[in-house]
């Protein structure tokens, strides 16, 4: 089974919610990045959303804009990305989304992309700069290697398209909390549980919220109207503030706000 279902079957019958952390590969090098997936692992991170460090992240606000440019000044690109998941995959099982956007797999070709990414240990895929009326390729290719295909349905996504995105869902579906780019600025919102409950209303499959989540007490008012809490750009400032000890300030940044997550 996929690791990504096996995660969400577990924390069903768990009756517990998802913590998801997003870094970028490669930051601030191969070696530490790698340190750093897998003190998210230890610290408890149900699902790793790893970035394919693209050098123009138009949906990514400056903290993760600079943990891309860290990545790639460091020599870090689509195939060391893969040699990152493959490393990870001889010691641990957490589950793995790859997250980035078209033009690195388009330069890379989409079908190698998808096959090498699975080969790698990837589980599901997340191509923020995809929309559905032109993901068929991308979502065969996906399947046809076990992938899970991520969609992100955002708060001003009009209603015929939140049904058509929860629909053709895969995995889980990431609610984005607000509009904009991704970073703290912007504190998620109670109101954050009737977008969930929208999405809800066409698919059974998990629905997860991030954007803007920096704290344990957010993280817990999130875990109580969704599936799970994704955090991204908190986690990254760990990294960018502690250079040479980026996975043991990582780690010590997560367990309050894992803690916080699994209290619900
Ligand atoms: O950084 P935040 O606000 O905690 O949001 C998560 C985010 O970083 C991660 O999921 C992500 C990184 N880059 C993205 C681009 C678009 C959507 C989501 C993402």
């Amino acid at each position: 089974m996929n690791r990504i279902d096996a995660a969400f079957e577990r924390l069903r019958s768990e009756g517990k919610k998802a913590f998801v952390a997003y870094v970028a590969a490669g930051d601030p090098s191969f070696e530490a990045s790698l340190e750093v997936v897998k003190a998210l692992a230890d610290a408890g991170a149900d699902v790793i959303e790893l970035g394919l460090p693209f050098s123009d992240p138009l949906a990514d606000g400056i903290v993760n804009q600079m943990a891309a440019d860290r990545a790639l000044k460091a020599g870090m690109n689509t195939p060391r990305s893969l040699e990152l998941i493959r490393e990870f995959r001889k010691t641990h099982e957490t589950p793995i989304v790859l997250f980035t956007y078209l033009n690195p797999i388009f330069t890379y070709g989409f079908e190698k992309f998808h096959a090498d990414a699975a080969a790698a240990g990837a589980d599901g895929i997340l191509l923020l700069d995809l929309p559905p009326d032109e993901a068929k390729l991308n979502a065969d290719l996906a399947k046809g290697e076990g992938l899970k295909h991520i969609r992100l349905i955002a708060p001003t996504t009009p209603d015929e398209r939140v049904q058509l995105l929860a629909r053709s869902g895969d995995g889980f579906i990431y609610a984005l909390s607000r509009t904009g780019v991704t970073g703290a600025h912007g504190v998620p919102s109670e109101g954050i549980g009737a977008q969930v409950a929208k999405i809800k209303a066409h698919t059974n499959i998990p629905v997860c919220v991030g954007f803007g989540i920096t704290r344990p007490d957010q993280a817990e008012m999130v875990a109580k109207t969704s599936d799970g809490v994704i955090v991204g750009s908190a986690i990254v400032k760990q990294i960018e503030l502690n250079p040479d000890r980026a996975a043991q300030a990582v780690r010590e940044f997560v367990t309050p706000l894992i803690e916080a997550t699994k209290s619900v």
